[in-house]
């Protein structure tokens, strides 16, 4: 047996499921039905342009208009656009999932030339009204010319009516009578909240009204009053003129205040205009406006592409106040002006979503489930284009006013390095213009710090984490002509492992992890064999003392002779040591890694500086058994000391140091006795 025939769908089965899947937020009707209404008028308005509805005066006013009548619990949206015929309400309405939308577009590809301003595509969205409403009427006329209104009605999105519509005037009227899970937006508050949500930029002027017999009571008819009150003694004061002058204000401010109600949204937003027709003022006010941001942003770059594909849209670099952790981009995604969401991960490069902005992007599939949109190749292409401008922008200010680059920088320092290391490409088209701050003071590029240091230490980075803490390395450095970057952020940590990834031969490290050359003091051609014993035989002392003194049994020792002679001891944690131990930290709570490493130790070495004239005494003393308590005692505080400038002190440690302190202070009181 064969047979044909097409699928059908139960209405009765549908509407759960566009209540569940198709849309999870319930406000999500407002833009459905504010959208069809848009679409309305756009089709019109391009049947004018191509002269199919020539009897429609070229100046009319269109717009759309959102009523609330609270008492009869109805929500009506109104246009004057296209209407539809009774055949058309069949064909779109009545077949669900059939878009007119889609319909016009095939019907006038033509004379549309690709230019497609029109949001439905797939006739699903004006059923989103029952998800608030248990029935919907549609009220409509048609533009064609001796067209008949026509009349729709359907409770609980089942069984509809069809008969005689009422509409005199061109355009529709959908009537939703709101039903018990949307009677929330009987409060106007609510209904702003989401209008402003999702229309305040769609392409049709749109006004709201709100009528409640409880609000009209309260109304007090305003006042209508044009006189102009005057004392006898001012009167006496003025000319003719003068008084004649203070009427004419009087009847302007009125006139002002009669000045036509504003629509609720922007209809023509900054992003559809040309980058060359925005002011610095439109930019910012823009800024402020839509992300209530008091500041004003660093920069913005403003997208506008037309082919292959269509994206418009700014993008503002905001003045971080916090560390990035807390730092929370906004980026509104809208798709021919009606707003789709906020920071979209699927859509918008990862990187992007620490800024601010909006990203018009009418090609996209915006209604399609949000994993197919990771595979999408329009979003690939969106991305990799949003990223070069970003490049771009980014290279044009470091060459154009370095100066003012630098100032930048330590805002939006963190966002590239986050970005570079989210996304390859960026780091390939700007590391030229990434900087380094360093304890100089002074902003330098990668490739800067390396020639400039070639001579002290050739390939190698020195970073601080911690400016207070590594002070007294950053002091060392400093003596010897040093300097290191100062890279303090979170996102420093995994930044420093790429950027030798980037730059193979390139190490990066920490001040404190290792002493470079250049710290120490220059030895005098080869060594003798009975100096290297010696030095040797220094370290083996040291260490013992040290060991006994801190009951650390395989504390590493060395001494040492460093240029600088005030200070006495430092600790030195290998860069791969230490980045151990930041993993074990972050992912100490994970029983896997706990048991990874379990056994790892740090490998830390106490540096004795040979110059200091403690260390000095105490490589003298230490045979001294008399003097040994002292020297422990001294033995102690030299390793705390060198241990607060590497990390800080537990509450055991420092309650130790504390009292040693106080302890090593009554010492030197008795000796002063
Ligand atoms: N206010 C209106 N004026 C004129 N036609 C309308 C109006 N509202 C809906 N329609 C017609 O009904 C059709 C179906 O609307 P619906 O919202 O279900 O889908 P769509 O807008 O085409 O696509 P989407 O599901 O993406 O919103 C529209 O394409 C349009 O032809």
């Amino acid at each position: 047996m064969k047979e044909t025939g097409n699928l059908s769908i139960n209405s009765e089965n549908f509407l759960p499921i566009i209540k569940k899947w198709l849309y999870t937020d319930k406000d999500i009707f407002i833009r459905e039905l504010v959208s069809n209404a848009c679409d309305a008028v756009t089709k019109l308005k391009k049947l004018m342009l191509m002269g199919e509805a020539d009897h429609i005066p070229a100046e009319e006013a269109f717009q759309v208009r959102v009523l609330l009548n609270k008492d009869e619990k109805t929500l009506q949206i109104v246009d004057n656009g296209i209407g539809m015929t009774d055949e058309e309400i069949k064909k779109y309405i009545n077949q669900i999932a059939f878009s007119g939308a889609a319909d016009f577009l095939a019907k006038y590809e033509e004379k549309a030339e690709g230019d497609n301003e029109i949001i439905g595509h797939f006739g699903l969205g004006f059923y989103s009204a029952f998800m608030v409403a248990n029935k919907v009427e549609i009220d409509t006329l048609s533009y064609q010319q001796g067209a008949a209104a026509a009349k729709w009605s359907c409770a609980d999105g089942i069984d509809y009516e069809m008969s005689d519509g009422s509409r005199t005037e061109r355009g529709t009227t959908i009537t939703l009578y709101l039903s018990e899970d949307g009677e929330e937006f009987l409060d106007e508050t609510k209904l702003y909240a989401a209008l402003h949500k999702y229309c305040a930029f769609m392409p049709v002027p749109i006004f709201v009204d709100i009528l409640s017999k409880e609000d009209e009571a309260e109304e007090t008819p305003a006042e209508k009053d044009n006189t102009i009150h005057i004392s006898e003694e001012e009167a006496a004061s003025l000319t003719k003129e003068e008084i004649l002058a203070k009427a004419q204000e009087k009847t302007e401010k009125t006139e002002e205040e009669k000045e036509e109600p504003k629509p609720l949204n922007d209809p023509s937003p900054l992003w559809l205009k040309q980058p060359r027709d925005c002011t610095e003022e439109e930019y910012k006010e823009f800024y402020h406006k839509v992300f209530f941001d008091l500041n004003d942003p660093l920069f913005w770059i403003h997208l506008n592409m037309d082919y292959p594909f269509r994206l418009k849209g700014i993008l503002y670099f905001p003045k971080l106040v916090e560390q990035m952790d807390v730092v929370e981009g906004q980026i509104k995604l809208y798709s021919n002006q009606v707003y789709i969401a906020d920071n979209i991960r699927e859509v918008v490069p990862e990187f992007l979503l620490l800024l601010k902005g909006v990203l018009d992007c009418p090609d996209m599939p915006l209604n399609v489930s949000r994993s197919a949109l990771q595979n999408d190749g329009y979003v690939e292409k969106m991305n990799s284009y949003i990223t070069k401008k970003v490049a771009d922008k980014l290279n044009q200010l470091f060459k154009s006013d370095r100066s003012a680059y630098e100032g930048f920088w330590d805002d939006i320092g963190m966002f590239f390095k986050y970005g570079c290391m989210r996304e390859e490409s960026l780091y390939d088209k700007i590391k030229d213009a990434l900087l380094l701050k360093t304890t100089d003071g002074v902003y330098e590029t990668i490739a800067e710090y390396l020639e400039k240091n070639k001579e002290k230490h050739e390939n190698k980075i020195f970073f601080v984490t911690d400016e207070a803490q590594q002070a007294q390395y950053i002091r060392m450095f400093k003596e010897q002509g040093l300097e290191a970057a100062i890279l303090t952020s979170p996102v420093d940590k995994p930044f420093v492992s790429f950027l030798e990834y980037k730059n193979p031969g390139v190490k990066v490290q920490r001040i404190d992890a290792d002493i470079t050359d250049t710290l120490q003091e220059k030895k005098d051609g080869e060594e003798s064999e009975a100096k290297k014993q010696a030095d040797e035989y220094a370290n083996t002392k040291m260490e013992t003392l040290f060991r006994e003194a801190l009951s650390k049994e395989d504390l590493k020792v060395k001494a040492e002779h460093l240029k600088t002679a005030s200070v006495s001891a430092m600790i030195l944690l290998s860069e791969d040591s230490r980045r151990m131990m930041e993993m074990m930290e972050a992912y100490g709570n994970n029983e896997m890694y706990k048991a990874m490493f379990a056994n790892v130790k740090p490998d830390e070495t106490l540096v004795l500086n040979k110059s200091n004239k403690l260390v000095q005494f105490l490589m003298d003393a230490a045979d001294q058994e008399e003097k040994k308590e002292d020297c422990q005692m001294i033995c102690r505080q030299v390793y705390d000391l060198a241990l607060m400038s590497h990390r800080s002190l537990t509450s055991e440690e420092m309650t130790a140091f504390i009292d040693r302190s106080g302890q090593i202070l009554e010492k030197l009181a008795e000796l002063e006795k």
